[in-house]
């Protein structure tokens, strides 16, 4: 079963957008879980522009399904998510500046920085992801540093797909292959999508969890934030 993490971020880029409090980011995690969300997704950044650090707090008593906070593991971040105790944490490397996440770890470089910083977090009790380019050495590395699980960096195959190159997902399985023979969980995320999902899904053998946001909300416009959510369960059949 693949489940479905709600990433809420864009939804407090809009409350920021005028300072106020509307909409209301716990709400919105609160109705999205009563959707039918199986997971909801933060990723706070440093210069809080969107989902912020106490916004993370704030959703900790109303996340009922799977709490997952995604972030560089500056220390301040590592700091928030031993405070808040998520399901889950998902290590990125995001440059402060970057307007979105545009790389996965190069797991062989920061293998032993990796590797403390999973160490810490599971010693609390917070299951470990880290965000991965789909290739095979990385997942190699990524076994190396004790992740629990990775995350699969989803932006070339949704690129791809767009102009019908179906071929795009061939990386993403052998990765998904190998990271199942080594015992690594599989999440994957970012411009995933209503159109790409149903068949990312079905050629990735043991994907846990997608973490959809951009996409999801940008469909809810349209089509309205329940029934987005809803297709996508279906979907994920
Ligand atoms: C790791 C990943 O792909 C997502 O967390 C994505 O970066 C969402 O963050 P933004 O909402 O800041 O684009
Ligand atoms: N981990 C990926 C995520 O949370 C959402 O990415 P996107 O759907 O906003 O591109």
């Amino acid at each position: 079963m693949t489940k479905l993490s709600v990433n809420i971020n864009k939804i407090a880029t809009l409350r920021n957008s005028r300072g106020g409090d509307m909409p209301n980011v716990v709400q919105f995690a609160k109705d999205a879980q009563r959707f039918g969300a199986e997971g909801i997704t933060i990723h706070p950044r440093p210069d809080e522009r969107h989902i912020r650090y106490q916004d993370a707090h704030d959703l900790k008593p109303e996340v009922y399904t799977e709490y997952n906070i995604e972030g560089n593991p500056i220390t301040k971040f590592i700091d928030l998510v031993l405070e808040v105790k998520p399901t889950q944490v998902t290590l990125v490397p995001d440059a402060v500046d970057a307007i979105t996440s545009n790389a996965g770890w190069d797991t062989i470089k920061h293998r032993s920085f990796l590797a403390d910083v999973i160490a810490e977090f599971k010693q609390n009790g917070i299951r470990t992801s880290i965000f991965v380019d789909p290739v095979l050495d990385q997942i190699e590395g990524a076994k190396e540093t004790g992740t629990d699980r990775i995350e699969l960096y989803t932006e070339a195959f949704a690129h791809e797909y767009s102009l019908g190159n179906k071929k795009a997902i061939k990386p993403y399985a052998d990765c998904a292959e190998l990271a199942n023979s080594l015992g690594l969980g599989i999440n994957a995320g970012h411009d995933l999508s209503l159109d790409n999902i149903k068949f990312f899904k079905e050629n990735i053998p043991e994907l846990l969890e997608v973490s959809i946001g951009h996409a999801l909300i940008s469909e809810s416009l349209y089509l309205g934030v329940e029934n987005v959510i809803q297709m996508y369960l279906k979907k994920l059949k």
